[in-house]
């Protein structure tokens, strides 16, 4: 859709008085993109909180798994999450290729955590700083 917006409208920057049906417009769609990005920032904050949650559990994980000489990585399991996460994003009409790149990314950052924890000399009572 395009709006015809001539050289002469000053609807857009709220300099027509206000009173004609092109402000009333502008003023409606400037309302709208409001609300939406009240929603998406608080949907931003929501994964933030979210994503600190995940990974305070991951670094339990990766401090399990040093203490006990496990590997960093667990294949097997980032398979099945894969599998399970493309099943939800299909069913909630997001695209499973996306949630699996997302995926991707937020597992590669927790390993290179874990290689970090794993390199991370023992303190004297043999655990590892946070
Ligand atoms: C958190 C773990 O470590 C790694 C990170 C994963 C994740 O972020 O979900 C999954 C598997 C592992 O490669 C785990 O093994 O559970």
């Amino acid at each position: 859709m395009t709006t015809s917006h001539t050289s002469d409208d000053n609807s857009v920057n709220g300099t027509s008085g206000g009173a004609s049906p092109a402000a009333a417009t502008d003023e409606a769609v400037r309302a709208e993109l409001s609300r939406l990005r009240d929603s998406i920032d608080n949907i931003d904050a929501a994964v933030v909180h979210m994503l600190a949650e995940r990974f305070k559990c991951t670094q339990q994980v990766g401090h399990l798994k040093a203490q006990h000489q496990l590997p960093p990585a667990d294949p097997t399991r980032e398979s099945r999450q894969i599998a399970r996460l493309r099943e939800l994003a299909e069913s909630a009409k997001l695209d499973p290729a996306f949630a699996e790149k997302l995926l991707n990314f937020i597992i590669a950052e927790v390993i290179r955590h874990h290689e970090q924890i794993a390199e991370q000399p023992l303190t004297s009572d043999g655990t590892r700083p946070a």
